[in-house]
């Protein structure tokens, strides 16, 4: 598997770099959902992450089985498996970084919205036990539909006494994963070379990728970046329908997230200028929660970066998908304050 191979190397070449002249720390990384579709390939990569000392693999079911197979592989991280309730505290216990792709996904015709009568209530109570069992983990929300579940997450973590917004990410790096894809095809550039910051939110029109501050510059003409953008904002969709039935993305969300975790370890690890996209607290637009690029660090977020300079056409996009992005906050805000 040749991205997995590669992040391991470019991890590994960043770590000798890094800690050099120190012992890696220890990190413990848990996976709620891992014996799912994203949970299991996830798993696969995080037990690849040098950087993680303990992987502990958390599911309703399955787990034993996953972890088993896993825990085989001759890398760092001890592996645990933990199956039900009963065991969410130990699987909890001393998290670094707790990733969550826990919940149901879109089947042909459905949109991320469709999901969160069930995924709600899921993200709710794996909330509830972060904020018990490791109030101070960096949490990776990956379920959708994740303009609303991170809104239910802080809310949670604020009933609790436990919100710190520095710690609450929703992952929108397969967004940034897919516009990278689609631009280095259109502008015929080496793909590994691309950045693209992709900023809003994480469903269809709120996915706003910024081609205007794509590097290496290709001046694309105005139709091919509107082609591009609407791409990026349907990746998921594309998906869907490919699967056609069978669930979303789970292989190039397992690498996306696997990136994102990374990051945030490197981040904690003290590794400077980590950067990367991400749906969190912000006050970049009036909305209480945006994508944008946000600088890792010890504690997490420590910079939310702003937007830079937009095409008018990005302009149009911002304020486009500004009602919608609203809602879904809001209505995330809404459920956890009333269940
Ligand atoms: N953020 C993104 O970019 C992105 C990308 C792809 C998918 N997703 C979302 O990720 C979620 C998972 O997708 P999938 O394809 O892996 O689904 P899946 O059905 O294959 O796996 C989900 C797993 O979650 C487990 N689960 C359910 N309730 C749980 C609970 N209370 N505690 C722990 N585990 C629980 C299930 O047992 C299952 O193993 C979906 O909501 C999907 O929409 C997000
Ligand atoms: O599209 C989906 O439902 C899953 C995910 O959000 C994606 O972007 O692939």
């Amino acid at each position: 598997m040749r991205p997995s191979v590669s992040l391991v190397r470019s991890v590994q070449r960043v770590t000798r770099r890094s800690y050099s002249s120190e012992a890696v720390p220890e990190r413990k990384v848990a996976v709620l959902g891992a014996a799912g579709g994203i949970g299991q390939p996830l798993s696969l990569l995080m037990k690849l992450n040098p950087l993680v000392s303990h992987l502990s693999l958390y599911d309703i079911a399955g787990t034993p089985g996953v972890a088993a197979d896993v825990s085989h592989i001759n890398t760092r991280s001890e592996v645990k498996g933990y199956a039900g309730e009963d065991q969410l505290a130990q699987a909890l216990e001393g998290a670094d970084v707790v990733i969550i792709p826990a919940g149901v996904p879109r089947k042909p015709g459905m949109t991320r919205d469709d999901l969160f009568n069930i995924n709600a209530g899921i993200v709710k109570g794996l909330t509830a036990a972060i904020a018990k069992y490791c109030p101070n983990a960096l949490i990776n929300m990956i379920s959708n539909p994740v303009n609303s579940t991170v809104p239910i997450a802080a809310e949670v973590l604020k009933k609790a006494g436990k919100y710190d917004d520095k710690r609450l990410f929703g992952v929108t790096t397969l967004d940034v994963v897919r516009a990278k894809t689609f631009y280095a095809g259109k502008a015929n550039v080496n793909v590994a070379e691309v950045n693209v910051p992709v900023v809003g939110g994480h469903a269809g029109i709120t996915i706003l990728p910024l081609f205007s501050q794509a590097t290496p510059t290709a001046n694309l003409p105005h139709d091919v970046i509107k082609a591009l953008t609407k791409r990026t904002q349907d990746g998921g969709t594309e998906v869907v329908e490919a699967k056609a039935g069978k669930g979303s993305a789970t292989l190039s969300m397992a690498y996306a997230g696997a990136l994102f975790a990374d990051a945030c370890l490197k981040g904690l690890n003290g590794v400077p200028d980590v950067v990367e996209c991400s749906f969190v607290q912000s006050s970049v637009t009036e909305l209480p929660f945006f994508a944008s690029k946000v600088r890792l660090g010890r504690n997490g977020v420590e910079e939310v970066l702003g937007l830079g300079n937009l095409s008018d056409f990005e302009k149009e996009g911002l304020e486009s998908l500004k009602p919608e992005l609203k809602a879904s906050i809001e209505k995330g805000i809404k459920f956890a304050n009333q269940n």
